[in-house]
């Protein structure tokens, strides 16, 4: 009898495999990173090939090195790094081009070009979004106008878009499945918000041939089989969905007014709103949360593409430390940033700016000023971007967020979750299992395949670590966004559109 559940967590950074067992425990993980791309200063690039191999490598190293078989595998859950584009040729199976990745700006300009001619409101109607580099539609556009014979041989019908979840359904199953969940289909720019399906008016906006589409199906549901070859016996792929949403369902936040915040790469704070989408006019997105069945949940977000990034800039590029946990001891090593303010917009800023052409920003500097102040400002200016899309979901939803659940790499650092919750003025929590993006995708795949009879079953595994209470009086943290709102102001539009 089946005894686990395998989530493979496709990240921008590295790909995982999570197995858990019935009482939500880990019970086997293998990681690998893979190679980032950045062929020009706008431009994030990731080789599709070498995703899927990273992504079969870990599956099947967390099976074997744990000592199991694909026997002892009830379903397969997929999440993903969303937004990142591959287009490949369907008798193939390869890639035409590199995959263009979310943090990517090269549309940035074509973008500004349909928001000039009066698209914006229609399309955000539409889809929820805002017209952005961000998402796949122009990323497509790109790629099949700048790819030899790319357009053409998209009008014949040989190419397939996806997003990574379903490219990965396409190499697990040998390509006999070309499907996609809703939550990364609602980020492609090219589905209604509403209905959940493609529309027509998008691809013709965006000039996407429909027979380039996956189909969209379900977050918990029953893909298709893994190919025999590829784990020694068939498994079945129970459930995919966008990392951020399978990290709102991860951290339980199954009730309208729950909020959670993954701190990774970049910073993604959700908002479940109920079954009916939430219109937004503070610049966040309206997203698909996640379908079980028929039953469609929608989520507010605030997408913020650079947080933990800062910290490996720091590291990798600027070396003032060798680790990113470093990064803790440092700052704590000054009573606070010494007037100093970061803003982390190496890849512009998202919500709520939408500023494809600010640029990162350290402000503030003295005589007096070290290397500690700048750490401690860095982690500052991840906490203040998610006080930003908070406060802006709190008057779109028009409601007040009495907790805010975290998770992702970053959420292991102490100083930055006291900050955040002392300039939030509401509690920080902190769950047990850090990994909820994994385990979002573990629970669709488990109850797709009847691994975990309800959801009343899977509420149970969801645990408190530590809980952080803010200690800072209000007109001292109102203060300090007040700094912050005035070094973002500097940052924006460093880069110019020519
Ligand atoms: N203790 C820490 N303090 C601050 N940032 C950290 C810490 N540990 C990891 N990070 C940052 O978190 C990110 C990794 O988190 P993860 O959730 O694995 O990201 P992703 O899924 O986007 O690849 C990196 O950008 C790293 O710099
Ligand atoms: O891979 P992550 O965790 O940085 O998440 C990336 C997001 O899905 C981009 O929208």
């Amino acid at each position: 009898m089946p005894s686990v559940i395998m989530s493979l967590d496709q990240g921008t950074t590295s790909s995982r495999a999570i197995l858990f067992d019935r009482s939500g425990t880990i019970v086997g993980l293998s990681q690998r990173e893979f190679t980032q791309h950045y062929p020009k200063n706008d431009q994030v690039e990731h080789d599709a090939d070498e995703i899927w191999q990273t992504q079969l490598a870990v599956a099947r190293e967390a099976i074997q090195t744990h000592d199991f078989t694909a026997e002892d595998v009830a379903a397969i859950g997929i999440t993903n790094q969303r937004e990142t584009t591959v287009i490949w040729d369907r008798s193939t199976g390869r890639p035409i081009a590199p995959a263009i990745v979310w943090q990517d700006r090269r549309t940035a300009a074509l973008c500004d070009q349909l928001n000039r001619q009066g698209h914006g409101d229609w399309v955000q109607r539409k889809t929820g979004l805002l017209i952005d580099s961000y998402f796949c539609a122009t990323k497509i556009q790109w790629l099949l106008d700048n790819v030899s014979g790319a357009r053409q041989r998209a009008d014949r019908g040989e190419l397939a878009f996806g997003t990574i979840d379903s490219w990965l359904i396409w190499n697990l199953t040998a390509g006999r499945v070309h499907a996609t969940d809703v939550t990364n289909a609602s980020r492609t720019m090219l589905l209604d918000i509403d209905s959940g399906q493609w529309d027509d008016e998008l691809l013709q906006l965006f000039n996407v041939p429909r027979s380039l589409l996956p189909e969209v199906l379900p977050s918990s549901h029953l893909y298709g089989e893994t190919d025999a070859s590829l784990f020694g016996a068939p498994i079945a792929i129970g459930g995919a969905a966008g990392d951020q949403q399978s990290a709102l369902f991860g951290q339980n936040c199954t009730s309208p007014g729950m909020a959670k915040n993954t701190y990774g790469t970049g910073c993604f704070a959700l908002l479940n709103v109920g079954t009916r989408p939430a219109p937004s006019t503070c610049k966040l997105l309206t997203t698909m949360a996640c379908r079980i069945n028929e039953q469609q949940t929608y989520a507010l977000e605030g997408s913020i593409f650079i947080a933990g990034a800062m910290v490996q800039w720091l590291r990798d590029e600027i070396g003032i430390i060798d680790s990113a946990d470093e990064i803790e001891a440092l700052a704590a090593s000054v009573p606070d940033s010494g007037g100093v303010c970061v803003v982390p917009a190496l890849a512009g800023l998202g919500a709520p700016h939408w500023d494809p052409y600010a640029r990162g920003t350290i402000i503030g500097l003295t005589r007096g000023t070290t290397k500690a102040h700048i750490a401690r400002a860095a982690l500052e200016g991840i906490a203040f971007q998610v006080a930003d899309v908070l406060e802006a979901m709190q008057n779109d939803a028009g409601i007040s967020i009495d907790q805010l659940r975290v998770d992702g790499g970053a959420a292991a650092n102490n100083l930055l979750m006291q900050f955040q919750a002392d300039i939030l003025g509401i509690a920080v929590v902190r769950p047990k299992v850090i990994e909820t993006t994994a385990m979002g995708a573990a629970y669709l795949a488990g109850l797709s395949s009847g691994f975990w009879s309800g959801h009343d079953e899977i509420a149970d595994v969801w645990q408190t670590d530590r809980v952080f209470q803010p200690d800072m009086e209000r007109g001292e943290a109102a203060r300090r966004r007040a700094r912050w709102s005035d070094a973002v102001t500097r940052s924006r539009g460093w880069e110019s559109s020519e």
